[in-house]
């Protein structure tokens, strides 16, 4: 078992690449898998490691209905991102349920990646500042901006609303990932079967189901109204029981999510032209920011 570590960029999903198609090559039969169907769609041939392992997602994916296997593992990440998610875990929970302390970390050999590739070419200081927010140890605090003037606000997007449609009865006879147009679903429209969501336009809304993960629209993708409306995404609703609450819920919902505003970890990985930060409170952990 080996595990590769190393900060953004620097080449961790360039070397699963490398490794996919040599293991390839060599007629071995590789899988690659992420936890999200978003990254999975980074990887070569890549699925959710919830699949691939059939894991319970209704425990939480503690464990897996996989039978077991004497199977080579290549893990890789960055130890500077995320720490797992823990329901109503204290911090001692979350380093608790790191990687690094599992009774299995001493079997695996470490290899760590060292230099941005992204920017290999980029200035010095950007390098080196990029690294030290990582660690923890840059002092941004001085470099505070305050949000220009005259950004859209969310009335003036009021106006115009857009509708996305979701269809009960055919996803049974033509499954979950296919869309179909607007002039479509008028046509069919029979309001016991057809519901209708209004959004503004302009709205950003995230996915929160796998719908389509080789055309990317999985749990985590974001679409803007339009985007939305022109694929006009066709699923049924799905419904949602939470165990673990102390009282008995049960509900039901759209696969959209308003996302004006992500969290920390439904930003991870993903990369943006611009980001504004919103820190009501201190974050938790060095290098979080
Ligand atoms: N050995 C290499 N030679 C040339 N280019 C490379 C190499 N490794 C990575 N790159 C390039 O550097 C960029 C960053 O690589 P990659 O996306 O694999 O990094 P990463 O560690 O997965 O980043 P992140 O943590 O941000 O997801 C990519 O454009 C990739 O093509």
């Amino acid at each position: 078992m080996f595990v590769l570590d190393g900060p953004r960029g620097t080449g961790k999903t360039y070397t699963y690449n490398v490794i996919f198609h040599m293991l390839t090559a060599m007629n071995k039969n590789v899988q690659c898998t992420a936890w999200t169907g978003i990254a999975s769609t980074l990887l070569p041939n890549g699925r959710t490691s919830a699949s691939l392992f059939k894991l319970n997602i209704g425990n939480d994916s503690e464990t897996s209905s996989h039978s077991n296997g004497r199977k080579r593992i290549v893990l890789g990440g960055d130890f500077r991102q995320i720490f797992p998610v823990i329901r109503r875990g204290i911090k001692t929970d979350l380093i608790n349920n790191c990687i690094k302390n599992s009774y299995l970390w001493n079997q695996f050999q470490k290899f760590s990646l060292l230099d941005n590739m992204r920017i290999i070419n980029g200035d010095a200081n950007w390098i080196k500042f990029l690294l030290d927010v990582g660690d923890g140890v840059a002092n941004d605090y001085e470099d505070r901006v305050t949000l220009p003037e005259g950004l859209p606000v969310l009335e003036d997007l009021v106006d115009d609303v857009f509708a996305v449609y979701f269809l009960e009865v055919f996803i049974q006879t033509i499954g979950y990932n296919k869309y179909i147009t607007t002039e479509f679903l008028n046509s069919v429209w029979t309001p016991s079967i057809l519901h209708r969501l209004c959004l503004n336009v302009g709205s950003v809304v995230m996915l929160s189901r796998n719908l389509d993960v080789s055309s990317g629209m999985c749990n985590s993708t974001r679409l803007i109204g339009k985007e939305l409306q022109r694929k006009c995404i066709l699923c049924t609703f799905a419904t949602y029981e939470d165990e673990k609450l102390p009282f008995h819920l049960k509900r039901t919902q759209f696969p959209v999510k308003l996302a004006f505003a992500i969290s920390i970890n439904k930003a991870q990985g993903q990369s943006f032209g611009r980001v504004g930060l919103y820190f009501p409170e201190d974050v938790f952990a060095y290098g979080q920011t």
